[in-house]
């Protein structure tokens, strides 16, 4: 089977990349030149641990392409769709670019053999549908004869996509095509039946029991496939956002969120995961996708009331954040603040819609002095916020001299490993708010700081 995905982001580098070493030749299309001219120099489009060794050995092996063009549709027996699917300014979901890609790939698509388009971007439900009208419209060819849509949701988490996408816990195919569908578990039979897994070995970043993860192939209609994905991210926000409050509470009653939270984990009806405090989750996808199932279902007067929630206490655990450190530092106009880490999470160089934009541009607002730093995301930040007049340092270390304030936003180990009796040479004032509890076991107000998590005690 020959496999083409449309889109080099995220998801499409890394999904292109997995069938290709799961046995199948794949060409990825993406309009961004540069992209499609670092993948064929066998170098990756993005910074995710394990990629760029797998896409190189994949071009080398000249089991993977690129290409600006979509000629290559005509070959292929299944199309993933795998494009941007950001919000408009009212929350909902804009969709000009899976439109443009269904046009494309209907203008390309062999009317002597039948194709599969899968929906592998988090799109509203019906989307399928209207993909499969775009496609018969350019193409004069018919939905379920000549070719069939599939929603197959993506699920990888950033900084684990390659562990993700090749030891999925589940697979969702949603069509009302058993023609499709079967062609799906073709595909999908390598990675079910974990062959061709030798050669990827050597490309995974991280221990862990992969042998014992088994992965259930869960088929569905579209819809009900389209809608899995984006109530699975509404109700991790949720989850997140409730810890998130717990840890307020523990702040107000002199109890330990930390504790709290792996008490609460060991009930495996509740389960340990996503439990972990933060200044709020943020990102590519939870933000645009919250925002998009809550503007739906209140079009259709089903409003889900527990994700409206969650979004305005996301908002107010950032004010919280803020209020903290002007707790501690009263007044922070002219006050010097570091803050470590720009991107929504570590290991990743994605720095879309991060929790750091609303904090900084707070802190700017009340007069403070930023200096900020990150490993992977300092030059996507500067890129997605422009207005923003902080200080980008090489190094946290010259980010945190002379500060009033360290705000560790995001958990890079690099902080960790940090010289913290230097750093504390180099503060003025030796104040840290550690907004992922992460900094805790090494004990730093015994150091002289003044340190602060968010429900600790
Ligand atoms: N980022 C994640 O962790 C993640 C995980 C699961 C699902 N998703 C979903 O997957 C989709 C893609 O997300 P992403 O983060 O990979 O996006 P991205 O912005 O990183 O990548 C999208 C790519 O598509 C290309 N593109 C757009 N329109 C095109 C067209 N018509 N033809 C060819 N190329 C085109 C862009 O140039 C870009 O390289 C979204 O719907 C997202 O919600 C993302
Ligand atoms: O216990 C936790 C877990 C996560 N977060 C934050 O939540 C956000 C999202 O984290 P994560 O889910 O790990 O990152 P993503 O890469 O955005 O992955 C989510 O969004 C993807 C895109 O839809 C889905 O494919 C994944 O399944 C889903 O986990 C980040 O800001 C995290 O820091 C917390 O604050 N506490």
């Amino acid at each position: 089977m020959k496999v083409v995905c449309v889109g080099s982001g995220y998801v499409g580098s890394v999904t292109g990349t997995a069938f290709a070493i799961l046995g199948f030749p794949t060409i990825i299309i993406d309009m961004d030149g540069r992209k499609v001219k670092e993948i064929n120099e066998g170098i990756s489009p993005i910074y995710e641990p394990g990629l760029a060794s797998c896409i190189e050995q994949m071009v080398n092996a000249s089991r993977l392409s690129a290409t600006q063009t979509y000629d290559c549709v005509y070959q292929a027996d299944v199309v993933f769709i795998a494009v941007g699917t950001p919000s408009k300014p009212d929350g909902a979901v804009e969709l000009k670019y899976v439109r443009s890609a269904a046009k494309s790939i209907g203008e390309h698509l062999n009317p002597s053999h039948f194709t599969v388009i899968v929906n592998k971007s988090t799109v509203p439900v019906g989307t399928s549908d209207l993909v499969a009208s775009i496609i018969e419209e350019v193409s004069g060819l018919e939905n379920n004869r000549h070719f069939a849509v599939v929603s197959n949701p993506e699920f990888l988490r950033e900084g684990y996509a390659i562990e993700d996408v090749f030891f999925p816990e589940r697979i969702i195919i949603g069509s009302g095509s058993p023609k499709a569908k079967k062609v799906m578990q073709s595909l999908y039979k390598p990675l079910l039946e974990r062959t061709n897994y030798a050669e990827l070995a050597e490309h995974l970043t991280f221990a862990s029991n992969h042998a014992a993860t088994k992965t259930v192939l869960f088929e569905t209609d579209a819809k009900s496939a389209e809608l899995i994905k984006y109530v699975s991210n509404a109700f991790l926000s949720v989850k997140i956002s409730y810890i998130n409050e717990v840890a307020r509470l523990c702040d107000s009653l002199g109890a330990n969120v930390n504790d709290v939270s792996f008490g609460m984990g060991l009930d495996t009806r509740i389960g340990n995961k996503f439990l972990q405090v933060s200044s709020g989750w943020s990102g590519s996808c939870f933000p645009k996708d919250t925002a998009e199932i809550l503007s739906e279902s209140q079009k259709y007067g089903s409003e889900l009331t527990l994700v409206k929630a969650a979004i305005d206490s996301n908002i107010s655990m950032h004010d919280y954040c803020i209020q903290k450190i002007q707790r501690s530092l009263t007044s922070l106009n002219s006050k010097n603040i570091a803050v470590l880490g720009l991107t929504f999470k570590p290991n990743t160089d994605d720095a879309r819609h991060t929790q750091a934009s609303y904090i900084i541009g707070k802190l700017l607002q009340l007069g403070a002095n930023v200096s900020v730093h990150d490993p992977k995301g300092m030059s996507m930040f500067q890129q997605m916020n422009k207005g923003l007049q902080i200080r980008y340092c090489e190094r946290p270390i010259d980010a945190v001299a002379g500060a009033d304030a360290l705000v560790l936003l995001t958990h890079w180990d690099e902080y960790r490993l940090m010289n913290w009796e230097t750093v504390y040479k180099l503060m003025k004032n030796r104040y840290v708010l550690d907004t992922r509890n992460f900094l805790k076991k090494l004990n730093l107000s015994e150091l002289g700081f003044a340190y602060e998590g968010l429900g600790l005690h």
